[in-house]
Order: C-alpha cells, then sequence, then structure tokens
C-alpha cells in the first residue's frame, strides 16, 4: 500500500474531543468570526486533532480544572501548512480589513507577523500546540481573560498588568496549569501553548481539520 508523504501522516494524531471528553471547541478557523473573516483554508470540520502526546498532556490539564469547576474551551489545535499559507496571503492583501476593528485595531497587517502574532511557519502545524481558554461550569461562560483570543496588542500579553489582578489570575491558572502538565506559553498570547517534549518538532503536516482523515 502506497504510504502518505510526511507531511499528509496523520497517523499519531487524534481527535481531541474523544481523548478529553467534556472538553469543548469553537475552532474559529472553521468560522468566519477570525481576524481573516473566511473560513481559513484546511479547516474542513470543525473539529481539534492533536497529536497523541498533546491530547494526552490537556487530559491531565483537563483533569485538574475539572477539580476546580472549570472546563477547557479549545478555540484552535493542530493547523494545517495551507491555512498558514493562507494567512500569509491574507497579511499581503493591503485592502482587506473588514476584521481590523475587533482583532487588531491598533496594528497594521505587517505588524501582526513582525510582532509575533501570526507566525509564517506555525508551531501549530507541528501538531502539539493549542489555543484554549477555561469556562466556568457552575455559569457556563468564559473567565474573562482580559482580552478576548486572538485580540493582537499588548493587552494580550500574558504578562501585562493592565488589567484586573481577576483577570491577571485567571490567565496565571490556565498558564500554571498547562506548564505544569507540560506545555510552554509564548510572550505575546495568553492563549498559546505548545507540548515542550513534542513528537515532531521539525515536521509541519497538511493534512485537512478533518475527523474523517483521521478514519472517524
Ligand atoms: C494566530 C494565533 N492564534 C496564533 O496561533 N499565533 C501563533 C504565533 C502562530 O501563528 O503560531
Ligand atoms: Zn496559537
Amino acid at each position: 500500500m502506497k504510504q502518505p508523504s510526511p507531511t499528509m501522516d496523520a497517523s499519531r494524531f487524534v481527535v481531541l474531543a474523544d481523548f478529553v471528553p467534556g472538553i469543548i471547541q469553537e475552532i474559529r478557523y472553521h468560522s468566519t468570526y477570525n481576524f481573516v473573516g473566511d473560513r481559513i483554508d484546511g479547516y474542513e470540520e470543525p473539529c481539534a486533532l492533536l497529536t497523541r502526546d498533546a491530547a494526552r498532556a490537556l487530559k491531565g490539564v483537563a483533569a485538574e480544572m475539572a477539580a476546580r469547576g472549570l472546563r477547557l474551551k479549545v478555540f484552535d489545535a493542530y493547523r494545517p501548512a495551507r491555512a498558514v499559507k493562507h494567512f500569509v496571503l491574507w497579511g499581503i492583501e493591503d485592502l482587506d480589513l473588514r476584521m481590523k476593528p475587533f482583532f487588531y485595531p491598533d496594528l497594521e497587517k505587517t505588524d501582526l507577523f513582525n510582532l509575533g502574532y501570526i507566525a509564517k511557519q506555525s508551531a501549530h502545524s507541528r501538531g502539539s500546540t493549542v489555543d484554549l481558554t477555561l469556562l466556568d461550569m457552575a455559569t457556563g461562560k468564559e473567565l474573562d481573560m482580559g482580552s478576548r483570543f486572538d485580540f493582537f496588542g499588548e493587552i494580550s500579553h500574558p504578562s501585562y498588568h493592565g488589567i484586573t489582578d481577576e483577570q491577571f489570575d485567571n490567565r496565571m491558572v490556565l498558564r500554571n496549569a498547562m506548564v505544569r502538565n507540560g506545555f510552554a506559553p509564548i510572550d505575546c498570547e495568553w492563549w498559546h501553548f505548545t507540548l515542550e517534549d513534542e513528537p515532531y518538532p521539525e515536521t509541519y503536516f497538511d493534512f485537512p481539520v478533518s475527523a474523517r482523515y483521521l478514519g472517524r
């Protein structure tokens, strides 16, 4: 049988919802409510896929959070290389500023890449990176993190102190649990984490975001 090329080989990936029961998903790049304003290339289904290792680590985070009455809510996980290409092409389209008021009101599109908010080759494509927040099971609402997911600006830096103590503490609850379970944060986005011991540190995958592709 013909083997898939390395970047199309999803054999060590899982459907996150199968692995972490109760996880909430709002896959923004499958919808039009994202900084581009369109569904992003490669997002065939509104589901989160991750490597088995990353999903296992995230299960540990979910268990810790459940004990505090919180659930994980995932916005993005594995991101195909073709989706990153879509972002890059959008980035050079000067006239398309439809979503600027909502996601990058104070920045130029080129800044989004130069300042590290959007990668031209993303860790997400290696399959062990996730964008997420926390949801309070009692209220059904997201914890207030001081800025919305994919709001590009200083206010989204995890170390930013111009937010309330409660907002800052909420970021730290998420960040500390992720770090305890083996994930590394980045400096400019409170929601973005990569498994430190990721199984594919050099491979950028390009199969679609689709449970069906994984045989489900
Ligand atoms: C675009 C945003 N959600 C994100 O994931 N940014 C990082 C830097 C990335 O593109 O890898
Ligand atoms: Zn991310």
